[in-house]
């Protein structure tokens, strides 16, 4: 029986184009001038910039160098915490200002109410940061989904193709495996989450839908068809 809702944010509630047209552009655009702003003063942005010091051999104190590495993993989409922390702070900015809203699907939004309204549990599992997912939810078009969610996971639990990352979760929740359905649009990430026990829903909100294999989910309203039919409260 499942108790827990765990998601994915880009390509699951989220749409990939948001967070690559929007949100990486805004925070590439940003980067340098948050960066030689707050180097000095702030605590939270000199410890991401000593793990990427740390992480690529540069000195902490080399901010031209560590910017052009920040700005090199934006445009190659790597999933590295320190990263992934800076790009929150910066975000954070962008929807105070009104600059953007965060993108959720009608659907996804729909379905996490009458999720957690039916006695299910919700958290998230993105690379985002736990700052970022609140701040997509909290600042959504569809208004503050936040009160929806018992928790949120990042990287910082472990990579999201890593069995351990799910592993670790579960020993978070206290749940046994089978009662927690993860949803992705990654399949990497699914079979990770498989590996761990978790029951699993892949959500292909784009493009062909193959004839053969994993079965796909175009919208939380399959998604929910299939927790009626296959795993009733
Ligand atoms: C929290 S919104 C930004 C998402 C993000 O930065 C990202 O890399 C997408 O990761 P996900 O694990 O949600 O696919
Ligand atoms: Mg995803």
């Amino acid at each position: 029986m499942i108790r827990v809702i765990l998601t994915d944010i880009e390509g699951t509630t989220s749409s990939i184009d948001f967070v690559h047209d929007v949100l990486f552009p805004y925070s590439s655009e940003h980067l340098a001038d948050f960066i030689r702003e707050h180097h000095g003063d702030d605590v939270d942005v000199r410890e991401q910039l000593q793990a990427v010091a740390e992480q690529t051999g540069l000195a902490v104190d080399d901010i031209d160098g560590l910017i052009e590495e920040l700005q090199r993993w934006i445009r190659e989409d790597r999933k590295e915490t320190p990263l992934k922390a800076l790009q929150g702070m910066l975000w954070e900015q962008g929807y105070q200002h009104g600059h953007f809203k965060g993108h959720v699907y009608p659907d996804a939004a729909h379905y996490l109410k009458v999720w957690s309204e039916r006695g299910l549990r919700l958290f998230v599992y993105s690379s985002g940061s736990v700052k970022a997912q609140k701040l997509i939810y909290g600042f959504s078009e569809e208004g503050d989904l936040t009160p929806f969610f018992s928790g949120y996971f990042d990287t910082r639990i472990g990579a999201k193709r890593e069995p351990a990352s799910y592993q670790a979760i579960l020993q978070e929740l206290g749940v046994e495996p089978d009662t927690v359905l993860f949803l992705s649009d990654v399949e990497a990430e699914l079979e990770a989450a498989e590996t761990a026990g978790m029951k699993t829903a892949w959500l292909v909100r784009d493009g062909d839908v193959p004839d053969e294999g994993r079965p796909a989910m175009r919208d939380f309203d399959d998604v929910d068809k299939l927790l009626r039919e296959h795993f009733p409260l």
